[in-house]
């Protein structure tokens, strides 16, 4: 039973919204003779604009090209790792992959599932956006032991593995391993969706069809390198509602998401509200609200999020561009 929809990309995905890390901006990108001048026109504006450089516009583009090349043959290696990962990956752990309600999920979610006024009457600690025990610790070990046994499994053959984003470096695209099926699916279409429908009905919470499922990884600062990740810059989400659950260790530091204002708010977006997530807790908020993670400084952290969509939403304006032809 597929109770949601597949994953769509939008139009836009080739040249649209590309995260450079080296002028730490969002812009829309077309490799070749242009490039540089259209990099310029969009950050003279912006607060990068001291990155207006020779030096790092080679760099920029650099970064950018590799993010092209990896956009372009997106859809073909999925298909391939998807076929690579069914026919010879070995599942460990059967019951991170399916959805007991008694043993998976935390009781004050099956309760706002059934009466999602509940957390409407709830003291919101940061406006718009509802903090709820959302997994077991139980279900958390389980998913993160599967995606250990996985990850050392594609270490030991030499398996591909795809990034999360363009600005997550490190984590796994969960519907690429067979997540969906008999766990993310319910979970989204009996648990989360009443709720996002209660509390978001404005931004298409009440008609949500489809998401991307990923876990994302952090680890302390002083390994912040290529292999690792210790914070997340400012953005919004391709999603219409974000679920975001922490799935361990416990006992980490730092990494709180700091939240700012709507994405269409202008851009004095100058104070943040954070939010600290235990094992198994999560958030749900509008994906265009816009956030960002606090730098790790003890113990690694991995949460599991996912960016719910809505196609009717979708057809009239895609968030990552506004246009509506992305869905057609
Ligand atoms: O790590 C987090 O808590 C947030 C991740 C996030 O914002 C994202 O992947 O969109
Ligand atoms: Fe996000």
């Amino acid at each position: 039973m597929n109770m949601m929809k597949p994953e769509r990309t939008p139009a836009c995905f080739l040249h649209g919204n590309y995260f450079s890390r080296v002028i730490n901006a969002h812009i829309n990108y077309h490799p070749g003779p242009s490039s540089r001048a259209e990099i310029r026109s969009q950050i003279v504006h912006s607060d990068s604009a001291n990155a207006n450089t020779d030096a790092t516009l080679d760099a920029a583009i650099a970064e950018l090209d590799d993010e092209y090349k990896r956009r372009a043959t997106y859809e073909q290696r999925k298909l391939e790792r998807v076929a690579l990962y069914a026919s010879k990956y070995v599942r460990k752990l059967h019951d991170a992959y399916t959805l007991k309600p008694e043993r998976d999920l935390a009781p004050e979610l099956v309760q706002a599932a059934r009466d999602p006024g509940i957390l409407k009457r709830l003291p919101q600690r940061v406006r718009n956006v509802y903090k709820l025990p959302i997994l077991t610790e139980q279900k958390c070990t389980a998913i993160l032991q599967e995606l250990q046994n996985f990850n050392d499994a594609c270490e030991r053959n030499g398996w591909p593995r795809e990034r999360p984003n363009s600005m997550n470096r490190h984590g796994l695209l969960l519907q690429e391993l067979g997540f969906a099926q008999e766990f993310l699916d319910p979970l989204v279409a009996i648990y989360i969706k009443p709720i996002a429908a209660a509390l978001f009905p404005d931004c298409g919470g009440d008609s949500l069809d489809s998401f991307r499922s990923f876990t994302v990884v952090y680890h302390p600062a002083k390994d912040d390198d290529e292999q690792h990740d210790s914070t997340l810059a400012y953005h919004f989400d391709d999603s219409e509602v974000t679920l975001n659950v922490n799935l361990g260790e416990a006992g980490y530091e730092g990494g709180e998401v700091l939240f700012g204002g709507g994405k269409d708010d202008g851009h004095g977006h100058t104070t943040r509200s954070a939010v600290t997530l235990g094992v198994g807790e999560g958030i749900l908020h509008r994906g265009s609200h816009c956030h960002e993670v606090a730098t790790v400084t003890e113990k690694p952290r991995t949460n599991l999020v996912v960016w719910m969509r809505s196609e009717k939403v979708r057809r009239k304006s895609c968030p990552m561009c506004g246009s509506s032809t992305c869905f057609e």
